[in-house]
């Protein structure tokens, strides 16, 4: 059965949209969400995550459109109905519980037997290894702890969907990248669909098999995560994952499958993923900063720029130039620790041939995340 029939969707979204008083927080959405897949919502805030998030919980009722869990259609049915597991950022525990029993409310309302509770508490604390602390109140555990008793609280019930909202985000580096190891290695063992939002690109990337980027109550590009870095669909992706390096240049035609760009003066001949490309005149040229080679200042074709500020960051150093031919005169590029070079010192950066994307100029003046 081909992947795009509703049968192969865990999570259907049909034309669902949602206003609070006159404000669209979400515009007509459709989406498939994948059995067994971790798929993240990434955006910057205010863009519609939680939102969609909710109508999926079942927390928000739609404004329009329709909703299917399994096939199942829930648009009318209640939260508590759906078989869904949720995880927010602020664990929200049952202070005055032990762990075992914060683990256990979803069996207890849902009349699980004793003996049955007491097997898949034990069977999902040791999933979230805290078999040790069934007997803790939530204040005498940490953050990272808090937050894997929420999840062993999501996954006892055996939810049809996991979702998590920024459930790591409260927790510092090291620990959130644990947790992020942690979580991939049990929703993968488990087969479960899961639908997690955050507004950390790296997170997404690392995590996710497909990401759906979202602006403004809208998806602006769906995909895996190289799709989305490699070949963003629009400028707002472009800018919003991962660094990127705008370019003002002026786009001369097509010839042989390459646009040919004039860039600092030069000309630059370049072959992009685009299917479309803009009409011919001013363009933006985007670049991202790994595409970017560092040259001598005199080196034929190279765009003139000059070291700004160097700033080492342990195995690498990024190289903020002054350049007249970007768009906002200045770009990054990434050089390793002892290659850094001080201010004031006159560079070229050669740009590549295949890789890069060109979008119409009104695109970047709107658009730039
Ligand atoms: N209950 C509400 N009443 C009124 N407006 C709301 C309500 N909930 C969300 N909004 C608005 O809807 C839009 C989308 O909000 P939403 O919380 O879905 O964004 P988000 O992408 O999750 O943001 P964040 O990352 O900050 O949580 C925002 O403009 C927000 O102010």
């Amino acid at each position: 059965m081909s992947s795009e029939t509703r049968n192969d969707a865990a999570v259907q979204i049909d034309g669902v949209s949602k206003s609070f008083s006159g404000t669209v927080a979400l515009e007509p959405i459709w989406l498939k969400i994948r059995r067994g897949e971790f798929l993240t919502l990434l955006g910057p805030s205010g863009c519609g995550k939680t939102t969609l998030l909710n109508l999926i919980a079942g927390f928000l009722e739609a404004d329009e459109g329709e909703l299917f869990i399994d096939r199942e259609l829930v648009t009318q049915v209640p939260p508590h109905q759906r078989e869904i597991g949720i995880v927010f950022q602020n664990y929200a525990l049952f202070p005055h519980m032990t762990v075992a029993q914060n683990v256990a409310y979803g069996l207890r309302t849902r009349r699980v037997s004793k003996a049955e509770t007491a097997e898949r508490v034990a069977e999902a604390l040791a999933l979230v290894k805290l078999q040790d602390f069934a007997d803790r109140r939530p204040r005498q555990l940490s953050g990272g702890q808090q937050q894997r008793v929420a999840l062993a609280r999501a996954l006892v019930i055996r939810p049809r969907v996991l979702l998590l909202d920024e459930p790591f985000s409260a927790l510092d580096r090291n620990l959130r990248t644990a947790m992020q190891v942690e979580l991939r290695e049990i929703q993968t063992r488990l087969g479960l669909t899961t639908v997690f939002v955050t507004h950390d690109q790296n997170e997404a990337l690392s995590m996710s098999d497909r990401i759906a980027v979202m602006s403004q109550g809208r998806v602006r590009q769906i995909g895996a995560p190289d799709d989305i870095y490699d070949r963003p669909a629009n400028l707002f992706v472009s800018t919003f994952v991962g660094d990127a390096n705008l370019f003002d240049a002026t786009l001369q035609g097509v010839q042989g499958g390459a646009a040919e760009l004039i860039v600092g003066g030069a000309p630059l001949p370049v072959e992009t993923y685009q299917e479309d490309l803009p009409e011919p005149g001013p363009v933006t040229l985007f670049v991202r900063p790994e595409q970017c080679r560092l040259t001598g200042a005199e080196e034929q074709g190279a765009v003139p720029a000059i070291v700004a500020l160097s700033v080492y960051q342990g195995s690498y150093a990024e190289l903020h130039l002054d350049c007249a031919a970007a768009r906002g005169g200045r770009i990054m590029l990434r050089v390793p620790a002892a290659k850094a070079l001080p201010a004031g010192i006159p560079v070229g950066i050669a740009l590549p041939r295949t890789g890069p994307a060109i979008y119409a100029v009104e695109d970047a003046d709107k658009e730039v995340a």
